[in-house]
């Protein structure tokens, strides 16, 4: 299925870096720089919305609606054609479209030209900075990354200004999160895994740049505007407007405009480059009376996803894509710890591995896995069958027969959910001990919005643990029982799932 605000890093120069640098962007003083040809303007700025770390200099609080009034008025002087959309204030999402008049199920809306589309092609206006970065045959993620940095800093000198202005200051998704802030509220889910990979990835590609082209460059790429705070502005835009477009090769394009459609589960349809209309089109699955809000499906997303990438986790049971990461890990102690790792690494595979569990079931190859860990010593040479097994380059999805294994590893990924759960259930039943009169109210909001968040999706990843622990248990029950004993591991999962 076509992805459309995507989450995909194209970068081979990634390095493993720690973690993002406290310290603010010095916006204290204004300045005015030089570069070859086109002048920067680093401004201060009003007060941050969120964390109290970084201030970026253009962009607009979401909740102020000039700047979304003024976006409108120049894209219809920029030739986007007359809408039965508007961006408004809404319930969900806080600005979004909504319809004027009656839209009809499977009717195109939008039309946005590729003129007012932004991709790797966009002409510069500071080409100059463009040359340092194509010379160095820089990614499409990371060029687009300093493209809207190197716009955004020239303000009304950049065709861009109206449409940067409306993008939000401080884009909602968890490379705003601090270190501790992490730690404190996704300390039971896998999620705080990937956002750490991920702003590990987004300041390793920073520093990349800097090293191989900033530093070589200091009059075009100034670090009062090109620094690791516009950066994670930059790329907190990226992750939640960007979006795939599949008629185009899978060209990855902002497009003004769409980007103010929200998600909802309940949707299916993308936006998509239309060859009859040329322009970017969104076909809806559904009708629309006038004043109700218009969404689109941001994928087939965890709520854990959702977060990471967007900042926002749907209503419990909303989502019919929700999953949870399941964490399993080879026993240190194991006798066969080392051949089990290899066999393993040959498959692509690691220890720990993770492993996504849905509602109505789990892989197959997360079965093979809980096999190879609990295997004895003389099944050594089913070591590789089963890692391969494991593996998600394993096509045959039958899975590996080892009905001598089975009660085992159930067990093992029974003891797995258990801790999980407990995790879950010590961080939803603990108490915040901290004194929100200590702080100040922005401070105090900050700390209630990150609880929610973390609070909503723990809820639902927990909830699909119940559920596999239950279906787990039973199994063992009735195998203890001796009433399955004869039916296969695979075979009898998937029934039980259905
Ligand atoms: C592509 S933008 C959509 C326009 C955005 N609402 C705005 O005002 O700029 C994606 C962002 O919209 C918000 N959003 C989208 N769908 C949402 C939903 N179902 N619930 C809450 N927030 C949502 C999130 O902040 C997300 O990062």
């Amino acid at each position: 299925m076509a992805q459309t605000f995507c989450q995909v890093l194209h970068s081979s120069q990634f390095h493993q870096i720690p973690f993002p640098p406290t310290r603010p962007a010095d916006f204290s003083s204004p300045v005015v720089l030089r570069r070859t040809r086109c002048s920067v303007s680093a401004t201060p700025s009003n007060a941050p919305s969120g964390s109290d770390t970084r201030v970026i200099p253009w962009g607009c609080e979401i909740e102020s609606p000039e700047s979304a009034s003024a976006l409108q008025r120049w894209l219809s002087a920029s030739g986007l054609p007359t809408q039965k959309l508007e961006i408004q204030r809404v319930d969900v999402g806080e600005r979004g479209l909504v319809a004027l008049k009656n839209i009809r199920k499977g009717e195109k809306l939008l039309f946005v030209p590729p003129s007012l589309v932004i991709t790797a092609d966009s002409e510069w206006s500071c080409p100059e900075v463009e040359n340092a970065l194509k010379r160095n045959s820089v990614p499409d993620w990371p060029l687009l990354a300093t493209y809207l940095i190197s716009e955004a800093s020239l303000k009304s000198s950049s065709r861009w200004n109206s449409y940067i202005s409306a993008l939000p200051r401080q884009p909602y998704s968890l490379l705003y999160w601090t270190p501790s802030e992490l730690d404190t509220y996704l300390v039971a889910s896998q999620i705080r895994e990937r956002a750490i990979e991920r702003i590990t990835n987004v300041i390793g590609t920073y520093n990349d740049l800097r090293l191989r082209i900033f530093s070589k460059h200091q009059e075009l790429f100034p670090e009062e505007v090109f620094n690791i705070d516009t950066f994670l502005w930059s790329f907190g835009i990226l992750f939640s407007r960007l979006v795939r477009l599949p008629s185009m090769d899978g060209k990855v394009a902002l497009v003004p405009w769409a980007d103010m459609l929200n998600h909802s589960s309940e949707v299916e349809t993308f936006l998509d480059y239309d060859k009859s209309s040329q322009g970017i089109v969104y076909m809806t699955d559904r009708s629309y009376q006038p004043g109700e809000q218009v969404f689109i499906s941001y994928g087939k997303k965890s709520n854990g996803e959702l977060l990471l990438s967007y900042g926002f986790v749907p209503k419990d049971g909303t989502n019919p894509n929700d999953s949870v990461e399941l964490s399993l890990s080879l026993n240190k102690s194991d006798k066969c710890y080392k051949e089990k790792m290899e066999a393993l690494r040959k498959h692509g595979l690691s220890t720990p591995q993770r492993f996504p569990m849905q509602i109505t079931g789990w892989p197959v190859e997360m079965i093979a896995y809980s096999c190879l860990v609990v295997s004895p010593p003389n099944m050594s040479r089913q070591f590789e069958e089963m890692a391969a097994a494991a593996s998600s380059n394993n096509t045959s999805k039958t899975g590996i027969k080892y009905p001598e294994l089975e009660e085992q590893a159930l067990q093992f990924l029974l003891d797995c959910c258990e801790s999980s759960i407990s995790k879950y259930t010590k961080f939803l039943e603990g108490s915040d001990a901290s004194d929100l009169a200590a702080l100040s109210a922005k401070q105090a909001n900050r700390k209630s919005l990150l609880k929610k968040l973390a609070t909503d999706l723990c809820t639902s990843e927990r909830r699909i643990l119940y559920r596999a622990q239950s279906i787990v248990r039973r199994r063992l029950r009735d195998m203890r029982s001796g009433e399955l004993r004869a039916l296969t591991l695979f075979n009898g999962f998937g029934k039980l799932f259905k």
